[in-house]
């Protein structure tokens, strides 16, 4: 079985910075045509400057052969400007800024304590510069069960948030409740959209402790149970525009994920388009894929879709268990594992 389909874009993605990013770029450059690169390096991109030179980095680390664009996000702290929001815009090269609640995964030390206190002009700001908020929806209070965060952010954040600033653009990433898609559903079409990852449509929460703990399934929002997985699968195979694919592909060293306080992120650029490619197939939904994959982000971020086109072939292949470079190993998602489909340039 074959399927050729419009070039995906990730609109959710982690490629870091040093040696880590010249590792893990050409993976997303071999199967994607242009990537939301999240800012929450150590220290954050938090400036259009730094916006720009990290794009740069990014430019160098891109093989030859590929067409990969990176679109650049500025990560929003209590202290952003107005006027920072204007050159974002401005500059041509920041399609989005990301909220980072402090503290609620990593590298959000820099992130916002107060939305609505310390932000609102910048928000205002955003609604007449048409760029997006990319939100990272979880409360951070410790007191709130870890599984129910994303409902208490949509309860207490969001709803809020679309009510005072209704032609604010949201996207929210990485969604992992029903919750989240009867939220994102019950919003004006083109205003609220989400990005669904690959861990989150084919993994339950018992992916985490399944003979043990599992260190390279822990990603946050943490896995949920199994109806909220069949809740998202339904909404992305359902044909909606409001969902489009983003891995949230998070590389961590290791060391860092099998220690005895592990880091949250999945690596999974390399797996993402047979993952997604598995969970239409199974909904009996292959025809839906496409939109998914190529045509719903780029509506959304006001931007054209592809021109070029990616071969989905069946055709088993087998996931190294280890990806080794000189700095260290990264353990893929399904590391050694057999995947059914294989994505192919044309
Ligand atoms: N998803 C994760 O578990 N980790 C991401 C951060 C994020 O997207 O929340 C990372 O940068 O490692
Ligand atoms: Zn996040
Ligand atoms: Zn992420």
């Amino acid at each position: 079985m074959e399927l050729t389909i419009v070039q995906p874009d990730d609109f959710h993605l982690h490629l870091r910075d040093g040696a880590l990013l010249e590792a893990v770029t050409p993976h997303s450059a071999k199967h994607f045509g242009r990537a939301i690169i999240m800012p929450n390096l150590k220290p954050p991109i938090t400036t259009t400057s730094s916006a720009i030179s990290y794009r740069e980095s990014i430019l160098k680390a891109i093989p030859k052969t590929s067409n990969f664009t990176p679109l650049m996000t500025l990560y929003l702290t209590d202290a952003t400007t107005p006027n920072e929001i204007q050159l974002a815009k401005k500059s041509g090269f920041v399609y989005g800024v990301k909220l980072y609640p402090a503290g609620a995964t990593t590298n959000s030390q820099d992130g916002v304590t107060d939305l609505f206190g310390n932000c609102y002009s910048v928000l205002e700001e955003m609604v007449e510069q048409g760029l997006p908020l990319l939100v990272h929806g979880e409360v951070t209070n410790p007191e709130v069960d870890i599984f129910d965060r994303e409902k208490v952010f949509i309860e207490t954040i969001l709803e809020p948030l679309i009510q005072r600033l209704p032609q604010l653009k949201v996207v929210m990433e990485h969604i992992t409740t029903m919750d989240a898609v009867k939220f994102v559903e019950s919003c004006k079409e083109g205003y609220v959209a989400a990005t669904v990852t690959p861990q989150h449509i084919l993994l339950n929460r018992n992916a985490l402790f399944q003979g043990g703990l599992q260190p390279h399934n822990y990603c946050l929002p943490v896995l949920k149970r199994e109806i909220h997985r069949q809740a998202i699968v339904s909404a992305i195979t359902s044909g909606s525009r409001r969902f489009f694919l983003g891995t949230d592909s998070a590389p961590h060293d290791r060391r860092k994920k099998e220690s005895a306080c592990g880091c949250a992120g999945i690596y999974n650029s390399p797996v993402a388009l047979s993952l997604y490619a598995k969970v239409f197939e199974e909904a009996g939904a292959l025809d839906k894929l496409e939109a998914f994959t190529s045509f719903n982000g780029p509506d959304f971020y006001g931007i054209p879709r592809n021109k070029s086109k990616i071969k989905l072939r069946k055709s088993p292949w087998r996931v190294p268990e280890c990806l080794s470079f000189p700095f260290g190993d990264i353990i893929p998602m399904f590391a050694g594992e057999t995947l059914e489909w294989e994505a192919l340039l044309i």
